[in-house]
């Protein structure tokens, strides 16, 4: 699903005005018919609805949806906010068709007034700004919405297309705007509903459809975009009847030291759970009989250090050709010179496309040089807090992702940087949100069963973007089931890998389900 700009969301509506036989207010109508039915579906009997309207066409919504719910017998009042006498045309015409229903339902309201008293089952409707929002909200507008924001705690507030205040594309994390419950937001996703920092400001948002013109939404190119199942399956290629294990790569996972062995048991399930052909997993001496029994089906390589790998560079020909077909690297790994020594080695002889997480990124935040030995079309999976030892602070989360996108054009990597909505970039500089996931992943271990899952997927032939795209859809879908299955609070990093299979179960649908029996 492509993420549009405001001036693309602007561009789309024009379109569709010029293209199909729709009127800008017809199109203004669609949008009210869908907020009001949502709204009614949701809050029925015994609420009433007061509606906080600007002046342009997000204001214009919120008369109609007045009318609207006026008319399905609710009460519903529209406040106009009389911070300026130039209305836009659509919003003139709400404002006069729901004038010509009931004079008393718009209610004015001016600079010095008081805020209306409001009865208890009261729902907030903030349709004050939506897309055409451009600057801060400043005295009468600022004073409504920090009353709104204050009553957020008794009443509900749902905002029309956009909290107020907030831009859709660009950072509003040090600029007042409505703090929402539900954001009902119309046909595309906006950047900003992605953005941690806007968390506590769009709360719920639902993407409600009014119809613009397909053309415009398939022929647009846009910078980000939000994986969805169509671009899942579009991706997924089912494995081939005819194949053997060598068709489907061979894995060196690099990972654990004493103490933090698990990572390396998580990387090694995981990996071995998305698909992989072959798994040797390398680790200190240590590690040696706890991968023999928690990972039966990997290998086992083991580093003469008891405690951390010091000599894994030896484990590929000196020339970096051989036998493995990726290296995931980092996971519980640990950071002493030695490591980051061999780590240098072997980035100096392996140049195919690896994987690197964890400690594998710390070693490379200490050493920044290292970057530039990183072989090209390389998986880095970052946290916030390792992408900015890597790469650098960011004043807020739109520069962050400005910053992940510039660095894997100019170092032609592809970066994930994990969050909720976890963002992709590649060297084309396109960023990838991804949707699935809940926050019971946020748990020691999740991140080791991601590198995992990335480098299973990438030994079996996927291209380094559909591995990383469908391996954090994978990822978190199996998080999603193993939480549906038990509790977010009580989910494990174990689960996670119990479940990818469940997962890629869903990805592929029954149907291309390859089993005899399918035909019995
Ligand atoms: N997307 C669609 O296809 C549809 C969208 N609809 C709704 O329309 C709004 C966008 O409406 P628009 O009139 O473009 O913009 P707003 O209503 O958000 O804002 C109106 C004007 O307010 C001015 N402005 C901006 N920021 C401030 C501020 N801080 N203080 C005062 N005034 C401000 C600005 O005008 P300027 O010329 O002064 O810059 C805005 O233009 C969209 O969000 C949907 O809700 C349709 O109803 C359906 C189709
Ligand atoms: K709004």
């Amino acid at each position: 699903m492509k993420i549009f700009s405001a001036a693309q969301v602007r561009e789309a509506d024009a379109y569709t005005i010029e293209h199909l036989p729709i009127t800008s207010l017809q199109l203004m109508e669609k949008a009210a018919i869908q907020c009001t039915q949502w709204l009614e579906t949701r809050y029925s009997q015994g609420y009433s609805f007061h509606i906080f309207c600007g002046a342009g066409n997000n204001g214009g919504d919120g008369l109609a949806i007045t009318r609207l719910l006026r008319q399905l017998g609710y009460e519903a009042t529209a406040y106009l906010l009389q911070y300026t006498d130039q209305f836009s045309t659509d919003n003139r015409a709400n404002q006069a068709a729901l004038h010509s229903q009931e004079t008393a339902a718009i209610i004015t309201l001016q600079p010095g007034d008081k805020f209306p008293a409001l009865p208890e089952h009261a729902i907030l409707v903030d349709a004050i700004f939506g897309t055409g929002m451009s600057r801060p909200l400043l005295g009468f507008l600022a004073e409504t919405v920090q009353q709104l924001n204050a009553l957020k705690d008794r009443y509900t507030i749902v905002s029309i297309d956009l909290p107020s205040g907030m831009l859709a594309d660009e950072s509003t994390k040090d600029l007042l705007s409505v703090q929402a419950h539900h954001t009902l937001s119309f046909e595309v996703y906006k950047l900003a509903f992605l953005l941690p920092e806007n968390a506590s400001r769009t709360g719920e948002v639902h993407i409600l459809p009014i119809g613009l013109h397909k053309d415009y939404i398939t022929q647009t190119p846009t910078r980000y975009e939000l994986a969805d199942t169509a671009l899942i399956q579009s991706i997924y290629k089912p494995r081939q009847p005819f194949s053997h294990k060598g068709t489907y790569g061979h894995v060196l996972l690099i990972a654990g030291s004493y103490g933090k062995l698990g990572a390396a048991v998580l990387s090694a399930q995981a990996c071995l759970h998305a698909g992989v052909g072959l798994l040797t997993v390398y680790v200190p001496e240590a590690g040696y009989n706890i991968i023999q029994l928690a990972a039966p089906a990997a290998m086992c390589l083991v580093d003469d250090n008891p405690q951390q790998s010091v000599q894994f560079h030896e484990a590929v020909t000196a020339d970096g050709a051989g036998k493995y077909k990726t290296i995931a690297i980092g996971p519980g790994l640990g950071t002493s010179g030695d490591t980051a020594r061999a780590f240098k080695k072997l980035l100096q002889r392996y140049r195919s496309p690896m994987v690197i997480d964890a400690d594998a990124l710390n070693i490379l935040a200490a050493e920044k040089q290292l970057l530039d030995l990183v072989p090209p079309h390389s998986l880095l999976t970052p946290h916030p807090k390792e992408f900015e030892r890597l790469f650098g602070p960011s004043a807020n989360d739109v520069e962050r992702l400005e910053k992940l996108a510039a660095a894997a054009r100019e170092r032609q990597l592809y970066i994930l940087l994990k969050g909720r909505y976890t963002a992709i970039a590649g060297p084309d500089g396109a960023v990838y949100f991804n949707a699935t996931g809940n926050a019971g992943m946020a748990t020691g271990g999740s991140g080791d069963v991601l590198t995992g899952i990335l480098a299973g997927i990438l030994a079996q032939g996927y291209a380094p973007k559909d591995a990383m795209v469908l391996g954090a859809w994978l990822h978190g879908l199996a998080g999603d089931l193993g939480a549906a299955a038990s509790s977010q609070e009580a989910l494990l990093a174990s689960d996670m890998v119990q479940y990818i299979g469940k997962a890629y179960q869903e990805i592929a649908g029954y149907a291309t389900l390859q089993h005899p029996s399918k035909n019995l």
